[in-house]
């Protein structure tokens, strides 16, 4: 390995409490929300096919008018009280939510900016009742925060001239100011998430990065910020040029997943996902696969089966309300939630071989193995075979936990559970006891006939 100063400061991942209390979440609800709400992905009649909250970089957008839109902010219906008792409901544990996207609109009224939720109609702190409503309902809260910031004069994607690193320079503490103002003004907030930071101005100096992210951790220790954030004097991001991890967790996983636990290479980290193919901002026509409840909870039950966490994305309308689709998949995936959330809050990496039924679920530091059956065989036989010296003592699903399942033995450390019936709408759990022992069972269970 090469030394680096500004690369990797801690191997192997935090063993502190609030990094145990971030693993345990699992589920959270990324929001989108600013002023790219208004247009939606439309203008003058055209549809925008990119990213909704990319609409500014579109050629037919005039960038004068996307960024006269705070003009016209003024979200009537926002309640974040009614937000956070939805996403209770969901079951989600911790909300990401978009202080500043790439646009440089700050949904709180910095007093760095004048490019803020005070010069709009609405002219309030949309940030403060935010967090203080999630809070209020149990629900942890990080603020996303893009490094890109396309209204800043200062800001640069690429310096090419002195003048353009001073004026770089000159970002760059503003950038440091919003974020010890943001730390001052939403002290109980649990990190940030950065964005934006794939550009050569911030690639290239990985000593700011650094340093930045050392500021942050000095006036509020115990911050979790993800991978993203950093760069080392290589202008090497996620992985320094050691490969190791920067950042207390892998969050490059943004609309997409690990497929097995040796991609994650035993780091903790996050999946961000989208409902629709690619929009995270509010978008009037949501084209392509809408993904629904099942798939998105079957995402949540994977990332869990591989000891990540899952952010599912919403894009509010700019009067404050969310589109029905959106409603529809908080409350569907909140019953399931509500019979099978044991299988998700706490878990983990269960070290079994994977079966094609679905996903094993480890409730984090005990015997207590969940099965996620998210395809159920014809035959309704699922196969369970465990490690060397691991039994089975108890099976039920999380349904019927009362109704035990007697599993068929079928051969060293190999089950078959049959399902009474076989036909579900949303992935079934299943609850296995195990114990670590002498491999066998005790003639518990009836040899196969
Ligand atoms: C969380 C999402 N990140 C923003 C974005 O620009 N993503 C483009 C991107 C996609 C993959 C790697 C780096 C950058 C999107 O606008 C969302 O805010």
């Amino acid at each position: 390995s090469i030394t680096l100063q500004h690369g990797a400061h801690r191997i192997g991942n935090r063993t502190d409490a609030g990094m145990a209390r971030w693993r345990s979440l699992r589920l959270g609800q990324f929001i989108h929300w600013g002023l790219y709400a208004i247009p939606g992905g439309e203008w003058k009649g055209k549809t925008y096919n990119g990213a909704a909250e990319w609409i500014r970089s579109w050629k037919e957008m005039p960038q004068a008018e996307y960024d006269n839109l705070y003009k016209q902010f003024n979200p009537v219906n926002y309640q974040p009280e009614q937000w956070a008792l939805q996403a209770k409901n969901m079951g989600a544990k911790y909300m990401i939510i978009t202080t500043k996207h790439h646009d440089g609109f700050c949904l709180w009224p910095s007093k760095y900016s004048r490019y803020t939720v005070a010069s709009s109609p609405w002219k309030k702190d949309i940030i403060g009742p935010m967090v203080d409503a999630y809070n209020k309902n149990g629900i942890d809260v990080y603020l996303y925060f893009s490094i890109i910031d396309w209204n800043h004069p200062d800001w640069r994607a690429s310096p090419k001239t002195p003048a353009d690193s001073i004026a770089y320079g000159r970002f760059k503490v503003f950038v440091k100011n919003q974020l010890q103002e943001l730390l001052t003004k939403y002290p109980t907030i649990k990190g940030f998430w950065f964005d934006g930071t794939w550009d050569d101005s911030w690639k290239n100096d990985g000593a700011f990065s650094d340093e930045l992210e050392q500021y942050l951790q000095k006036i509020h220790p115990g911050l979790i910020i993800g991978s993203r954030l950093r760069a080392d004097e290589k202008g090497a991001r996620h992985f320094d040029s050691n490969g190791r991890l920067m950042g207390d967790y892998e969050q490059g996983w943004e609309r997409k997943l690990p497929e097995k636990i040796a991609d994650i290479h035993g780091n903790d980290w996050e999946g961000v996902m989208t409902i629709p193919e690619n929009q995270w901002g509010y978008n009037a026509r949501w084209a392509g696969h809408i993904k629904s409840a099942n798939e998105l909870i079957e995402m949540l039950v994977k990332s869990t089966s591989l000891a990540g966490n899952f952010v599912i994305n919403f894009g509010p309308k700019s009067d404050g309300t969310f589109r029905t689709e959106e409603v529809q998949r908080m409350q569907e995936i909140g019953q399931w939630m509500k019979v099978n959330g044991a299988a998700i809050y706490n878990g983990g990496y269960a070290g079994f071989e994977k079966q094609d039924w679905g996903y094993y679920i480890r409730k984090n530091g005990t015997d207590s193995v969940f099965m996620v059956v998210c395809n159920v065989p014809v035959s309704g036989d699922l196969r369970v075979k465990l490690p060397q010296q691991t039994t089975l003592t108890h099976a039920a699903t999380l349904e019927n936990p009362a109704q035990a399942i007697t599993p068929e033995v079928t051969g060293k450390n190999e089950y078959f559970l049959r399902l009474e019936t076989k036909n579900f709408h949303t992935p079934v759990v299943i609850l296995l006891q195990t114990s670590r022992n002498t491999g066998n069972d005790n003639g518990r269970f009836e040899k196969a006939k």
